[in-house]
């Protein structure tokens, strides 16, 4: 049973053809619907607001034809909710419910598709995001690896190590560590997922802001020294990063690594932590991410989707794409 949970990951990139499908910006969708996340835990305030919400935009994408979701942990951490005034105990619960809210959508969507022969959807998988700690600390440093000289690896692990275990005990089928900057952090994840026994697949997605480095200047090769030796992580990519580095990226990660490679970027333009906005058009529409979408998978991506201000149309138009031509 253990090593069945371990393969989901890549059985799902099988059934696929090649190429999974991942979902697309979550606090961007919740967005659209009018929530206001001008906050501190960002995405994650909507786990006390309107847990509803979350589940819709879950809904969305998984009829868009995401074959996995990524929860709405991303900036739901246990300092985070204790700032807000809420016990530790208040705050796990609400950890755990971000994993059932994508969980209930998954099998309830999935319980209708199966009752329909013919239908082009896969039984998703639910991946609960775990942000960086550049996330946490809300003030942009996810995108510039920054994150000073008093934090080392005890930090960074001690920071992850709770919020780890309440995710996984919660049953998700896979962890997706999101936004990392840097070396230090990609490697506090890899020796978490050692010391924690982690038994379900990850993957460890960075960003860049230069195309060709983590955010803190590190190159990827340095970056990917600990993930590579580490039988605990299943993918290695980039998220939330503009679309236009993707190609270049791909061909950079395939060089540096055997694990399967995943690219969800955001839609282009910049994140302005102080107005907590994103500044700047978009680069692609949701057409260029279809385009786009086959040359990455044909590239080697195994895991293909959007991050912030891409929308359940994009994973349509994404998702047609790559249905169409593997
Ligand atoms: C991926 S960024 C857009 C998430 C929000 C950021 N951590 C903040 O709180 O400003
Ligand atoms: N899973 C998060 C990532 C933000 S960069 C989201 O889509 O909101
Ligand atoms: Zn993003």
């Amino acid at each position: 049973m253990k090593s069945e949970k371990r393969q989901m990951l890549h059985h799902l990139i099988e059934n696929a053809g090649g190429c999974a499908i991942t979902d697309g910006g979550f606090a961007t969708q919740l967005e659209k619907h009018g929530a206001s996340i001008n906050d501190s835990l960002w995405s994650a305030i909507y786990l006390i607001k309107d847990p509803n919400l979350i589940k819709q935009v879950h809904l969305e994408y998984l009829e868009a034809g995401a074959d996995i979701l990524v929860t709405s942990s991303y900036q739901a951490t246990l300092p985070g909710f204790a700032s807000k005034g809420l016990s530790i105990e208040e705050g796990e619960s609400l950890l755990e419910r971000s994993v059932k809210l994508a969980v209930e959508a998954r099998d309830t969507f999935w319980s209708s598709a199966k009752r329909n022969p013919g239908n082009k959807y896969r039984r998703a998988l639910v991946a609960a995001s775990i942000g960086s700690y550049g996330a946490y600390l809300a003030n942009g440093s996810e995108y510039s690896g920054c994150y000073g000289p008093d934090v080392d690896l005890k930090k960074l692990k001690d920071f992850h190590r709770r919020r780890l275990q309440v995710l996984v005990e919660a049953g998700p089928d896979l962890l997706a560590f999101e936004t990392i900057p840097n070396k230090l952090e990609a490697q506090a994840c890899v020796e978490l997922l050692e010391e924690e026994s982690v038994n379900i697949p990850s993957w460890i997605c960075f960003t860049t802001v230069d195309g060709e480095n983590a955010p803190s200047g590190e190159s990827f090769k340095d970056c990917l020294e600990a993930i590579n030796k580490s039988i605990k992580v299943d993918a290695v990519g980039i998220n939330c990063a503009p679309p236009h580095f993707i190609e270049s990226l791909i061909c950079t990660f395939k060089q540096l690594t055997k694990k399967a490679i995943i690219v969800y970027p955001n839609s282009g333009g910049v994140w302005d932590s102080k107005a907590k906005k994103w500044q700047l058009p978009k680069v692609f529409n949701d057409d260029d991410f279809g385009f786009n979408a086959t040359r990455w998978r044909d590239l080697g991506a195994k895991i293909i989707g959007g991050c912030c201000r891409t929308t359940p149309s994009t994973i349509q138009i994404l998702s047609n794409a790559l249905r169409e031509k593997s």
